[in-house]
């Protein structure tokens, strides 16, 4: 990065004007920074929304008379607009979703390339009134750079702290890592996506404008796909998992073409690619350091992990603690068919299960348990049938909004989110708590706290500032727990929660679901190990083939004949 400053510092005949620039794309760079290296989202429509806000600026100011601050805000309305019209390409995940805007950005900078309807035409539009606030004229890159510096510094700390703190951040964490686990723990992933893509758009959309003001002129061609791509790679390259890293990427991302010279610009993004594959490899965190990386360097305190005092309010609120009196929820099951194709993995299935029972799903492998546990949590839709939930008909409800009902579970294969600390991971339930209405306000050391009450409800006491990573597979499942008990759960849906469990460690893990259950819920378990149920639950209901076979008390079914021979395959 120095080599780069000093490089280009030679080359430019005018630095500052460099560092302008920079600090422009900066400014695009930030929000896509937030959208791509934190929520994961790739977007290669970034620069396409600077053009759309230059233009803005541009016509407004020339064309319209517009006051130039006006203009300013109004092209970043301009472009969160359009975000907004072309929001629901978020619904597309993956590489699918870098593929779809960037076929967006070219839709984008064709339709204002072939235009005769823009005031400049191909050419582009010319003599764009600088910007004025108040009665300083902005004139010089000096006063244009303090702007953007201004602009950064304010997006920063206003980003950090709507999408980079609290329940927001491990939302969006989430969304990074594992979506369906954000609906399963009652939070919509979408509407999120869809805010950070439209506060994004809007920081592209100033930052166009204020390119537009600074050079007086904007042409279609001016920020295109290859510009949008540069904007990602200046993602990865500060460090895509932090909201300012975007800004170290942006600046070394304008240095490297003044370090070419202009003889060599058609080289600017093989260099770009260059520093790309030396980032990802030395420096996969990005180029800033990292508050670890800090933390070795200089005395804690400066790297701002100071341990705190606790204070009164860092304790779980009493009403945490106590159960509820919130009541147990039933499951009504009536005629439910789930279908892959031709295979009916649920297959006309009538069950009902009785508010506050601790019932477990038993059969052989592919008797559609699963499938079952999916189709109650709402992570899967039944092809037929009905479903409720206590007394309401849940059968068309989301995911999320059947979590909200008071719905928990555990996943076969553990499902936690390994950016996050492990109270982070059981913060989430608490969050689904929130979500629920049932503490209608919670501030964030309170969630901490009883996530930390949760943690040590399962023995992972005074272990909350941990990474997944430091966990065995049995305190991963102890892991899992907390956050279903720190969702204080009306209904319990736990998937093979005993597998992969030593014998203490499965002992250890019935304790606490009969703590769970007798706290006044349900308890909906599959499980295989039928030792295990035999201890544990009071009631089976034992599938075969996606139908029942038999319901009733735990002993009396595991007993019968036709269990008997669907499951260890010979008749009692
Ligand atoms: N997404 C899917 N697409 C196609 N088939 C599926 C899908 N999910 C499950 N199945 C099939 O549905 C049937 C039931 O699967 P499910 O996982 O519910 O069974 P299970 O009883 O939980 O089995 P196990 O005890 O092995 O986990 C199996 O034949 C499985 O292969």
């Amino acid at each position: 990065m120095g080599a780069f400053v000093v490089v280009g510092w030679y080359q430019s005949s005018n630095f500052v004007d460099l560092l302008m620039l920079a600090a422009i794309w900066a400014i695009a760079a930030v929000g896509l920074g937030l959208l791509m290296g934190m929520a994961g989202q790739v977007s290669l429509c970034q620069a396409s929304f600077m053009l759309v806000g230059a233009y803005a600026y541009g016509v407004l100011t020339r064309e319209h008379g517009v006051p130039t601050e006006v203009a300013l805000v109004a092209a970043g309305l301009a472009s969160a607009l359009l975000a907004v019209l072309l929001s629901p390409v978020l619904r597309i995940r993956g590489f699918m979703l870098a593929l779809a805007t960037m076929a967006l950005s070219l839709l984008i900078t064709r339709a204002f390339g072939t235009g005769s309807w823009l005031p400049g035409g191909n050419v582009g539009l010319g003599s764009i009134p600088p910007l004025s606030l108040g009665p300083l004229t902005l004139e010089t890159e000096v006063q244009y750079l303090v702007l953007c510096v201004v602009v950064l510094a304010a997006s920063v700390v206003a980003l950090r702290r709507v999408f980079g703190a609290g329940p927001t951040r491990r939302a969006i964490q989430l969304i990074h890592h594992d979506e369906a686990l954000l609906s399963a723990f009652g939070r919509d992933g979408f509407a999120l996506k869809r805010s950070i893509f439209w506060v994004a758009a809007a920081l592209a959309g100033v930052a166009g404008a204020i390119y537009a003001g600074s050079v007086s002129f904007v042409a279609p061609n001016d920020f295109g796909l290859a510009d949008s791509f540069a904007l990602a790679l200046a993602v990865v390259i500060g460090g895509a998992t932090r909201i300012s890293g975007a800004i170290v990427g942006a600046v070394i991302y304008e240095l490297s073409f003044t370090t070419l010279g202009p003889e060599l610009a058609d080289y600017r993004y093989v260099l770009l690619g260059v520093i790309v594959i030396v980032v990802v490899h030395l420096f996969p965190e990005g180029v800033l350091p990292t508050r670890a990386d800090l933390g070795s360097l200089v005395p804690q305190r400066w790297a701002g992990a100071r341990p705190r005092r606790e204070r009164a309010s860092d304790r779980p609120s009493p009403a945490l603690v106590e159960p509820d009196d919130s009541e147990p929820l039933g499951v009504r099951i009536e005629h439910v068919t789930k279908a892959y194709g031709a295979l009916r993995a649920v297959d006309g299935l009538d069950v009902a299960i009785r508010p506050g029972a601790l019932v477990a799903l038993v059969g052989p492998n592919g008797a559609g348990k699963t499938t079952l546990l999916d189709l109650i949590a709402g992570e899967q839709a039944a092809s037929s049938g009905r479903l409720w939930l206590g007394d309401r008909d849940v059968t068309t409800l989301a995911a999320s909004a059947r979590a909200r009902l008071g719905v928990a579970r555990t996943y076969q294969r553990i499902r936690l989110v390994p950016s996050l600390s492990l109270r982070d991971n059981v913060a989430v339930g608490v969050d689904k708590l929130v979500l629920e209405d049932r503490l209608p306000r919670l501030a964030e050391r309170q969630r901490a706290a009883h996530a930390d009450a949760a943690l040590a409800a399962v023995g992972l006491a005074g272990r909350g500032e941990e990474p997944i990573s430091t966990l065995t597979f049995g305190e991963r499942r102890l892991v899992e727990v907390a956050r279903v008990l720190a969702s204080r759960p009306r209904l319990v849906l736990l998937d093979e929660p005993a597998s992969g469990l030593s014998v203490a460690e499965a002992e250890h893990f019935a304790t606490l679901v009969r703590r769970m259950h007798a706290g006044g819920c349900t308890v909906v378990l599959v499980e295989h190990d039928l030792a295990f149920v035999r201890a544990l639950a009071e009631e089976v209901v034992a599938l075969d083939g996606g139908r029942l076979l038999a319901h009733g008390p735990t002993a009396e079914v595991l007993a019968t004949p036709a269990f008997q021979e669907a499951y260890v395959g010979v008749a009692a």
